[in-house]
C-alpha cells in the first residue's frame, strides 16, 4: 500500500524505514558465499578458471602505467596483502573505487527511470514502485538497496566474507514484508544486472543470477546492532536521497575505518557537473543540456569519483566509466586540491538544501559576520565535501537541530577526501570528528565545519563562538 511521502512531492508515493548497524561476518557466511558462487547455481556459474580471468582484470599488474598515480606501484608489492607489504590499503582502495563505479552505474540507471519518465509525462508507473518513504519521511529507492547489496557482495568476494565488516544505511525490513515482493524483485534484478557488468569494471561477477535470499543476506550483513569491529567499511549507498529522487545531486559514499580513524574515502558523485556554476542550478537543466550535447567518450560530463587514502597528502578524481567501456586503472584520474582563496569576500560556502537538516538562518548570520558575500551554494549530499575538495567552494557548514545525531556514513568519506586535498574538517568547536564510537559521531559539538584552509576555518570558528549563545540551536 503506497504511503505518501511529503518530502518528495505527491506523485512519488510509498516509503520505508532504515536502521544502520554493523556485523562481522562469521565463517558460515564465507562458506555460504563461496558455495553460492560455486555450487548453488549451474556449474557454469563460477569456476577457478573464470575467477582467475576476471581477477586478472582487477589485478594491479594490469593497471595503467601512468607514473603520476598514487596507486601505480610495484605489482609484486601490491599483490601482497595490504597489511603485509606495499602501501597500506592500496588493494582496498582499488576495489572500493571500482565498486563505487558500479554503484554509480546503478544509480544513474535508476535515476533516469525515476526522473525522466516523470518529466516527459510518460511515466510507466515504475517510478511509483521505486520511491518509498521511511518512518522519518525520508525517501528510499531500489537504488539504495541495490547499491548496498552490490557493494556488500563485491567487498565480500574481493576480501573474503570473514574479513569484511560493513555498516550501512539500509535494512531489509521493507523488502522482507509480504507486500515487498515486487520491490525485492526489482532490487534482485538490478543487483544481477549490476553484477553482470562487474568484469567491465575489473571485478568478479557470478555467471548465474543471484536469488532473493542471497541479495537479502548481502543487505542484511551490513545491518547488525552488534559492536563495530576494529576495522570496518561505512557505506551510504545513496547519500542525499532527496536530491536523488528529485533528479539532482547525490553521492555514493564508501569509507574504511580502522581503530576509529577513517583510512580510506571514496565518493561517487554521478551528477557532479564539470562547470561548478552548474551546481547552482537544479540538476534537471544540466541533464537536458548534456542530452542536447552528448558528452565525448573521455569527458567528465557523466560525473566523477573522488578518493583519498589517509596520510597520503593526495586526493584524486576519476570520471565515471562510459557505457560499454572497460575500466583501465587509473581511468584518467587527476589530482584534486582545495581552493587557495582565503578572503571571505571571495569565498563560497555550501550547506544542505533543506532547512530541516541545517539552520539556514544561523549560517546566514555567520556569513554576515565573517564577511562572506556570495550566495550560499545549497547542494544535496556529500557532494558538498566534494566541492570543497575539488576547490569549487571554500566552506561547508552544517548545523542540525539540537538532538540530531550525525551518522558516520554521512561524513567519513568526505572528511578524509577534504583533509587529504588540503582542507580542514572539525566540529564547530574545532575538535576532530570522532569515528570511534559506533554509528554516530558521538560528542559532536554544535555542528560541522569543513574549510579549504586554516585561516577561513579560524574565522568561522570565532564567529560561531561569538553567536552561539544567542542562537536557538
Ligand atoms: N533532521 C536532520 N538533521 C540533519 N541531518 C539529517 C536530518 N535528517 C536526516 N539527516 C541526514 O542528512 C543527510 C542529508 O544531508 P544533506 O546535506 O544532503 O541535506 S539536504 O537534503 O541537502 O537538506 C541525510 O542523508 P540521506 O538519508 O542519505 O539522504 C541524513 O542522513
Ligand atoms: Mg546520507
Amino acid at each position: 500500500m503506497p504511503i505518501s511521502c511529503p518530502r518528495i512531492g505527491g506523485n512519488l508515493p510509498q516509503v520505508v524505514l532504515r536502521q544502520g548497524r554493523c556485523v562481522q561476518f562469521s565463517s558460515n557466511h564465507v562458506a555460504g558465499f563461496i558455495s553460492f558462487f560455486s555450487q548453488s547455481h549451474s556449474p557454469s556459474v563460477y569456476s577457478p578458471k573464470n575467477r582467475s580471468r576476471v581477477l586478472k582484470i582487477a589485478s594491479p599488474s594490469n593497471f595503467s602505467t601512468s607514473p603520476s598515480h598514487p596507486l601505480m606501484e610495484d605489482p609484486e608489492r601490491l599483490s601482497l596483502s595490504s597489511e603485509a607489504g606495499g602501501e597500506r590499503y592500496s588493494r582496498e582502495l582499488d576495489v572500493a573505487v571500482r565498486a563505487v563505479q558500479i554503484a554509480c552505474w546503478i544509480c544513474q540507471k535508476v535515476q533516469d527511470t525515476l526522473v525522466f519518465k516523470t518529466n516527459d509525462g510518460n511515466s510507466s508507473g515504475s517510478n511509483d514502485k521505486q520511491v518509498h518513504s521511511k518512518d522519518d519521511n525520508s525517501p528510499v529507492t531500489i537504488a539504495d538497496w541495490s547499491v548496498q547489496a552490490t557493494i556488500s557482495l563485491l567487498l565480500s568476494e574481493s576480501f573474503g566474507t570473514s574479513n569484511v565488516s560493513i555498516v550501512a544505511e539500509e535494512d531489509v525490513h521493507a523488502l522482507s514484508k509480504a507486500d515487498g515482493a515486487g520491490l525485492l524483485k526489482a532490487v534482485v534484478e538490478t543487483v544481477n544486472e549490476a553484477l553482470s557488468e562487474a568484469p567491465r569494471f575489473g571485478l568478479m561477477s557470478p555467471q548465474g543470477n543471484l536469488g532473493p535470499k542471497e541479495v537479502l543476506e548481502a543487505i542484511g550483513r551490513c545491518n547488525s546492532a552488534g559492536r563495530l569491529n576494529r576495522k570496518f567499511w561505512a557505506l551510504d549507498p545513496v547519500d542525499g536521497t532527496l536530491g536523488f529522487v528529485r533528479g539532482d545531486q547525490y553521492a555514493v559514499a564508501l569509507s574504511l575505518i580502522e581503530d576509529g580513524k577513517v583510512v580510506l574515502g571514496v565518493l561517487g558523485c554521478p551528477n557532479y557537473p564539470m562547470k561548478k556554476e552548474w551546481l547552482n542550478y537544479h540538476h534537471r537543466y544540466h541533464r537536458i543540456i548534456t542530452k542536447l550535447t552528448p558528452p565525448a567518450s573521455e569527458s567528465w560530463d557523466r560525473g566523477c569519483i573522488l578518493y583519498a587514502r589517509e596520510g597520503s597528502g593526495e586526493a584524486w578524481m576519476q570520471p565515471l566509466l562510459h557505457k560499454n567501456k572497460s575500466l583501465e586503472w587509473p581511468n584518467a584520474a587527476v589530482p584534486i586540491r582545495v581552493s587557495s582563496i582565503d578572503n571571505p569576500a571571495l569565498a563560497t560556502f555550501c550547506e544542505p538544501v533543506e532547512k530541516a537538516n541545517s539552520s539556514h538562518s544561523f549560517t546566514a548570520g555567520l556569513a554576515h559576520s565573517v564577511g562572506l558575500r556570495k550566495q550560499p551554494l545549497r547542494v544535496y549530499s556529500m557532494v558538498k565535501y566534494a566541492a570543497i575538495a575539488r576547490g569549487d567552494a571554500e566552506i561547508f557548514m552544517k548545523f542540525a537541530r539540537a538532538g540530531y545525531k550525525e551518522k558516520i556514513w554521512d561524513h567519513a568519506a568526505g572528511v578524509v577526501i577534504v583533509q587529504e586535498a588540503g582542507g580542514v574538517v572539525t566540529d564547530a568547536r574545532g575538535r576532530p570528528l570522532d569515528f570511534s564510537k559506533g554509528i554516530y559521531l558521538e560528542g559532536l559539538d554544535r555542528g560541522i565545519i569543513a574549510c579549504s584552509g586554516a585561516k577561513l576555518h579560524e574565522r568561522i570558528m570565532k564567529a560561531v563562538d561569538a553567536s552561539w549563545n544567542s542562537s536557538c540551536l
